[in-house]
């Protein structure tokens, strides 16, 4: 299933901050989105993801043919798209194992079998030593995990990330990546919203970049971005 975002412009009752992004994440593709601070990644994430604010103003998100712009978050995660937000935001007085299994969950993956709590406990086993452990407990980095595990559950054809490095340790980083190459290799879209850019360019294939006009300046590939830096020094100013 394509997610396909086509001329979006989207913002705030006080400020437009998207004018004009267009955004394709084939089925099994993995897309890095990168901008500099503040350019819009979050807004784009939480408009494809049906929360407000923002406001979508123009322009469509349509996911597998079907038309997803401005439907609520429920109908956007009974599509298959699941999101990991920026700062986890894990359920801080529910246990991990509550975390998981909080989440409504559709039937089917369709990278392979469903999750269940056995297998994101396989997937991490850090969280499966801390499975009774409260949330808000867990290290950053263990919330991380939990906050994809907690994504998985759902069971989605699209996995959208909204900064998951943000925050921490190399050694946690180390892992995160692995496990989303792990992801990437398993056929499961995935639209990762990035600063670290060495994060991005190793899990995706494809970049695009919001350029501080609030359009997607430009769309290419992690390979060709690692031949020629110069977008990345013109628009992230790396
Ligand atoms: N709730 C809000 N109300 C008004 N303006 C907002 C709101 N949330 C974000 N903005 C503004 O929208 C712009 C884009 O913010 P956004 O968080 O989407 O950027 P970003 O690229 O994700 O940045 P970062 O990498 O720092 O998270 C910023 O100017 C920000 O101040």
């Amino acid at each position: 299933m394509t997610l396909e975002v086509s001329d979006l412009h989207v913002g705030y009752a006080t400020a437009a901050v998207l004018h004009g992004v267009d955004l394709t994440v084939g089925d099994g593709q993995s897309v890095a989105l990168l901008g500099r601070n503040g350019m819009g990644k979050t807004t784009l994430v939480r408009s494809i993801c049906g929360l407000r604010p923002p406001t979508v103003a123009r322009g469509s998100i349509v996911f597998g043919g079907e038309d997803i712009t401005r439907k609520a978050p429920f109908q956007i995660s009974r599509v298959g798209i699941a999101l990991v937000p920026q700062g986890r935001r894990v359920f801080g007085s529910l246990t991990t194992t509550e975390n998981l299994t909080v989440v409504p969950r559709r039937r089917a993956a369709s990278a392979g079998e469903p999750w269940t709590v056995e297998r994101v406990f396989e997937f991490f086993p850090r969280l499966a030593d801390r499975s009774k452990q409260m949330a808000r407990s867990l290290s950053g980095g263990e919330q991380q995990m939990l906050a994809i595990g907690r994504a998985l559950m759902t069971n989605p054809r699209l996995l959208i990330m909204d900064e998951p490095s943000e925050g921490l340790a190399p050694a946690i980083l180390d892992i995160i990546q692995d496990r989303l190459a792990e992801l990437r290799s398993s056929g499961l879209s995935i639209l990762l919203a990035e600063q670290n850019v060495d994060l991005a360019l190793d899990i995706a294939e494809h970049v695009v970049i919001i350029d501080d006009t609030g359009r997607s300046t430009w769309t290419g590939t992690a390979a060709q971005l690692r031949a020629d830096t110069s977008p990345l020094e013109q628009y992230l100013g790396i």
